[in-house]
């Protein structure tokens, strides 16, 4: 299978390690002029150790891909759609690794909402530092069709995954999945983010207070998309924090850390917007939201 990965960052690193190492694989990382010379200068290191990427200029004619996989932040996805479209064919599968519920429809809106299948990543803490990822869990990959079907490529994908030792789940409610993850990015990093707060410290009766007040808008919101989350989902999302290494924290707040821009605009950005097309009130994503691009100008000035 030809893949083709933009965003060699914590999670797009640690997912392309696993594949390259597959030889039923022929994994190509796509980088802009820039980043190439960058990439080339130095080795890449995944828990330490090197690894032996095929990078592949982004203007260079190449056949199209198998399988797309998109694993940028945020406000970088225009950038990397860009960046990936000599190698998009008619038959590519495209694959958004990014959190949030609406990245498959920017880039279905640019290649064809039939290339997109519906993915997120799920219990990996993968830390990035120049060219050296971390983790101690790589987690898995949530892929599907919207609709939950298991299609010829959802199956194709998964054999390939298997191949590759990638940990994968493809759910029957792929696209309640998806908005059961959003719904923990909403109301788990954006406090951790404005408070500095690392798990052990979200972990706790005021922290799950908080999450649950932040969770009742996206539920608000998911029931008017015809989805519904309910306290069980919000008492999953608890579990998985038990399991996460307390002194670790959100990607929101490692960006914060790193003085890097949130993607503050996928979470409570949405979430503001959907309020207003639905006439649902949003006052804590409202106040998030002012938050952290407040946040973002007192350490990017
Ligand atoms: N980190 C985590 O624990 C988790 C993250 N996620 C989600 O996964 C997504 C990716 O996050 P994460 O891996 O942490 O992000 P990172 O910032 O670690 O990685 C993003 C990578 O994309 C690269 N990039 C950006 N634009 C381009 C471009 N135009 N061409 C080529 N490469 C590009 C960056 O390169 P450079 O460094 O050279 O700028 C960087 O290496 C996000 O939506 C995040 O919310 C989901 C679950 C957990
Ligand atoms: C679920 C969580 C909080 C950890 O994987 C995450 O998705 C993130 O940090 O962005």
């Amino acid at each position: 299978m030809k893949i083709t990965l933009v965003g060699l960052g914590a999670i797009g690193a640690s997912y392309a390690a696993l594949l390259n190492a597959c030889p039923e694989v022929e994994l190509s990382i796509v980088l802009d002029e820039e980043r190439l010379k960058r990439y080339q200068s130095s080795p890449f290191k995944i828990n330490d150790e090197v690894q032996n990427f095929s990078y592949c200029n982004q203007n260079e004619a190449v056949p199209p891909a198998d399988l797309v996989m998109i694993a940028v932040k945020y406000n970088d996805l225009r950038d990397a759609i860009d960046a990936v479209k000599n190698h998009v064919g008619d038959h590519t599968v495209i694959m958004s690794l990014l959190n949030g519920i609406d990245s498959e429809e920017i880039i279905g809106s640019v290649f064809g909402m039939e290339k997109m299948i519906y993915s997120m990543c799920l219990g990996i803490d993968a830390q990035r530092t120049g060219f050296n990822v971390n983790y101690g869990s790589v987690g898995k990959i949530v892929f599907g069709e919207k609709t939950g079907e298991k299609s010829d490529r959802i199956q194709a994908i998964a054999d390939i995954f298997k191949k590759a030792s990638l940990p994968f789940e493809c759910p029957k409610d792929m696209y309640k999945k998806l908005w059961w993850k959003f719904m923990i990015n909403v109301c788990g990093n954006q406090p951790t983010a404005i408070l500095g707060a690392n798990y052990h410290f979200i972990n706790t009766p005021d922290g799950h207070e908080l999450m649950r007040l932040i969770m009742e808008e996206v539920r608000q919101i998911a029931l008017k998309k015809g989805v519904e989350i309910t306290d069980s989902d919000f008492d999953a999302w608890l579990e998985i924090l038990n399991t996460l290494v307390p002194e670790s924290k959100t990607s929101m707040l490692q960006d914060i850390d790193a003085g890097r821009l949130t993607e503050v605009d996928m979470f409570a950005g949405v979430i503001k917007q959907l309020g207003k097309t639905y006439n649902v009130p949003t006052p804590y994503n409202n106040l998030m939201y002012h938050m952290l691009k407040v946040k973002e100008q007192i350490y990017l000035k």
